[in-house]
């Protein structure tokens, strides 16, 4: 039996040549069971640097790299790398399994002096220094600044010098490079090389954008004092060889490395850096899951901030934050499956706002982990519904007489209520506000409906006086004690209304299951879970909230909450402690953006415009730190002089996004795959939003006349990979492409002037943000390409 540890390349490449995954898997399997089988053919390699490493056969032409750094209890093999015959002994002869000697993190190095050194920044003409003037000026004063290295200009990492990086573990080359970035995009060009160890292209991100080395160092060895700035100011005037709290000479050299001990090895394979390059595996299953199915780092390779999330023991409700694509659905999955290790049977219930994102964290889970279960409401596993679906579930299964005394006023004589649905729901009240003569603005169905959940359901009003005495925080119309009335009145009219129907809203039917699961509770001691997990939580209104705080019962780790406040699309501005969850002091940030190009990125965040944004806890939530390590084109911007045109131009988009297959295409394509080239994109990758769905059928019916077939998503998503998808950037909110075109973004539809004149006057400056946020979330929902369309005057919302 052997124990071996995959670094991320060698899973990679497996992917980029797909047919040599069953043959790494028969190789991996025997390794793991007779790491003697001659079947291997395990040789060492005469004059490697590293005298642990050692070859193996995957198949005739393809042989695995690795290190053999444990004998006893039993060997450990770190899989580094798997590659053609010749090129694998070659890499062999140079690699070197290593330490950084600050971060402890383990890394496989080239020992050559050139291989880590990503090529050179694009950096602007105007710039007069060279990386290897930097070094020179670095190691001839111990220290050196970015500013004194392009001083006419403000370069990302400005704030720091080469002693504080070298503090940090990067190499004196990657620091001089690192320094040497005039800007943004230079300095992604360095950190997102993929030869170098993850953590470090995240730590110059992360410096560039706010953070300091104490915070980086913090995040990486998590157990350890962060330096204070005496032991930064120590190790600077002490220049390069003494900067490190290690008793190490040399900061990451880049010749002669020293191969790392057994036991430095296994001390970093639990440092949180390493964990973002390297996976252990100990048995078959945990084998399965990382080979099994395409390659996606989610599954596997956690940021140390992510795992930190998975992992944490929580003193009650948590909430975790982050811009859009910064992993917090990844968050949520990994933590509701280490939720079913945390005890025995336990009763998870994973949520989100929709049933469609509901059915995504359902495949990703299974994708994810398939051992774990996917259960009913109640039992031993994982429940995964969208909120509205869970709720109807928990009032159709509380037995009927618990039901009836719950229901109350909502209930007709403890029936099931169908769901009401958004258009009844606005007829409802307006059948009402007229049965009652109520006029004026406060008989809008879009202000009923939401004074109704806001204030009247997220209380549980139930007579007319309550509602008379209520606080109404956060509601933007004032009301006189005469409108209170007159409200009731429509209140009572649209009750009896759909009592006589038996149907309810969805907000009504969050409110009754809350209800039913705390009777359930009071009657048998017992609530339908004992975690709960949700997803896309700033959409929620105050019921969804009750519902989630009656799930279970308040403890460690009851409530874990991921959303981001600057993609509330959909309701009112909810604080979570008025509904009896408490996160304060236990709120948390992600910043590192896995979706995104730096450059779609620095588009959408233009998009909020330093909009004031508060979150759930009502703090000012921002979006500092927040970076993607990813280069690629700018957002292309399209003004377009009317409907035909605008068609047109996405039509001839779409055209040279989907590359016709020509006669080689097949040859050409395996060619690229095996040079880890891009492809041309899967068709279902592409996403076209519009922001109403009239206008989307409009384009939908425009890009068939055009000879392009496209899927419109409405509700269900066919999830065809032949053709591209087009949606409302409503539906879009959770999912993401691989490019995106924005349909229509002129100024009459983003905001859309329907849903403005829709609210009342003092709600509409709320609105107004929120279709903000909504072509927000729209243009973060792109990886690679964005472009942007409009016909006349552009939405005032895009950047200029
Ligand atoms: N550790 C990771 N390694 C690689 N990819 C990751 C990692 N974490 C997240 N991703 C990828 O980044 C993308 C965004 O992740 P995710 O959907 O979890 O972000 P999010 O914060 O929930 O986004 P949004 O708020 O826009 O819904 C996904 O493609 C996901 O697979």
């Amino acid at each position: 039996m052997s124990n071996i540890t995959m670094s991320r390349q060698f899973r990679k490449r497996l992917d980029i040549d797909g047919s040599l995954k069953q043959r790494a898997w028969d190789f991996l399997t025997k390794l793991m069971t007779d790491p003697t089988s001659p079947g291997l053919h395990i040789e060492p390699i005469k004059g490697s640097r590293d005298p642990r490493v050692r070859t193996g056969r995957v198949n005739d032409n393809f042989r695995a790299v690795m290190f053999l750094v444990a004998q006893q209890p039993e060997p450990h093999f770190v899989l580094a790398a798997v590659a053609k015959h010749d090129e694998a002994n070659a890499l062999a002869e140079r690699l070197v399994l290593t330490t950084n000697p600050v971060t402890g993190v383990l890394e496989v190095l080239e020992d050559t002096p050139a291989h880590w050194v990503p090529p050179a920044p694009a950096v602007s003409a105007a710039y007069p220094g060279e990386a290897g003037a930097a070094a020179t000026s670095a190691s001839e004063s111990g220290s050196v600044t970015a500013a004194e290295v392009a001083p006419e200009v403000s370069p990302p990492l400005a704030r720091f010098t080469s002693a504080d990086l070298e503090a940090i573990g990067l190499s004196t080359s990657l620091t001089a490079r690192a320094l040497s970035c005039v800007d943004e995009d230079a300095l992604i060009a360095v950190a997102g090389d993929e030869r170098l160890p993850s953590w470090q292209g995240d730590a110059l991100l992360a410096l560039a954008t706010g953070a300091s080395v104490a915070d980086v160092l913090a995040q990486l060895r998590p157990a350890q004092k962060a330096p204070t700035a005496a032991d930064a100011a120590a190790a600077s005037s002490a220049g390069a060889e003494s900067t490190t709290m290690d008793t190490k000479p040399e900061l990451v050299p880049e010749q002669g490395l020293t191969p790392a001990s057994d036991a430095e090895v296994e001390a970093a394979l639990a440092q949180p850096g390493t964990l973002m390059d390297f996976v252990r595996i100990e048995t078959d299953n945990e084998l399965r899951r990382v080979l099994d199915g395409t390659f996606a780092d989610w599954r596997v390779f956690l940021h140390p901030e992510q795992r930190h999330y998975v992992h944490l023991d929580t003193n009650g409700a948590y909430r975790l934050t982050g811009g859009a694509g910064t992993g917090k659905t990844v968050v949520a999955l990994h933590r509701a499956r280490h939720l079913t290790f945390h005890k025995n049977d336990a009763r998870i219930v994973l949520t989100t706002f929709t049933r469609n994102l509901a059915d995504n964290l359902a495949r990703d889970l299974r994708m994810l982990d398939p051992s774990i279960p996917q259960v009913r409401l109640g039992q031993p596993g994982i429940t995964v519904r969208g909120i509205d679906q869970l709720a109807l579930e928990i009032v159709g299964s509380t037995p009927a007489e618990i039901r009836a005394k719950a229901g109350g006023d909502l209930l007709a004589a403890g029936t099931v209520p169908g769901p009401l649905a958004d258009r009844e729901e606005r007829a409802a009240w307006a059948d009402a506000a007229r049965a009652t003569g109520l006029t004026g603005d406060v008989a809008r169905p879009s202000f009923l409906i939401s004074e109704y959940r806001m204030v009247i359901l997220a209380r549980d009003l139930t007579t007319r006086a309550d509602y008379l005495r209520a606080p109404r925080p956060g509601r933007g119309t004032r009301l006189s004690r005469a409108q209170r009335m007159s409200i009731w009145d429509a209140v009572e009219k649209y009750r009896r209304q759909l009592a006589l129907d038996q149907k309810a809203s969805f907000a009504e039917i969050a409110v009754l299951a809350a209800r039913c699961a705390d009777a359930t509770e009071a009657a048998d001691g017992r609530r339908p879970a004992d975690y709960v997990v949700v997803d896309e939580a700033q959409d929620l209104h105050p019921g969804h909230w009750r519902l989630l705080r009656a799930l279970a019962a308040e403890g460690p780790n009851d409530l874990f909450i991921a959303e981001d406040s600057h993609q509330r699309i959909y309701g009112e501005k909810v604080v979570l402690s008025r509904y009896g969850i408490h996160i304060r002091g236990r709120s948390r940030r992600l910043t590192l953006n896995y979706r995104t190009t730096a450059q779609n990125l620095r588009f959408a965040v233009g998009i909020l415009a330093d909009t004031p944004v508060t979150d759930l806890d009502d703090e000012t939530d921002s979006v500092a730190g927040y970076r993607s390590a990813m280069n690629g084109p700018a957002p292309a911007l399209h003004p377009c002089s009317g409907l035909t045109e605008e068609l047109d131009a996405a039509a001839d988009t779409l055209r040279a996004w989907l590359i016709p297959p020509t006669k080689n295409a097949d040859d050409s394509a395996r060619a690229a795959k095996r040079d880890g080239k891009a492809l041309a994109v899967e068709p279902g990758s592409l996403g076209i939003l519009t922001r109403s769905a009239a206008q989307r059928d409009t384009v939908a019916q425009g890009l068939r006349d055009r000879g392009i077939p496209v899927q419109v998503v409405a509700t269900q998503d066919p999830g065809r990979a032949d053709a591209p998808r087009l949606m409302t950037m409503h539906r879009a909110k959770g999912l993401e492409f691989s490019r995106v075109i924005l349909f229509g973004v002129d100024r009459n539809a983003v905001p859309s002037a329907q849903a403005l004149a829709d609210e009342t006057p003092d709600e509409r400056a709320d609105r107004e943000t929120r279709e903000r946020f909504l072509l927000y979330v729209a243009a973060s929902r792109a990886r690679d390409a964005l472009v942007v369309l409009w016909t006349g005057a552009p939405s005032p919302f895009l950047p200029q």
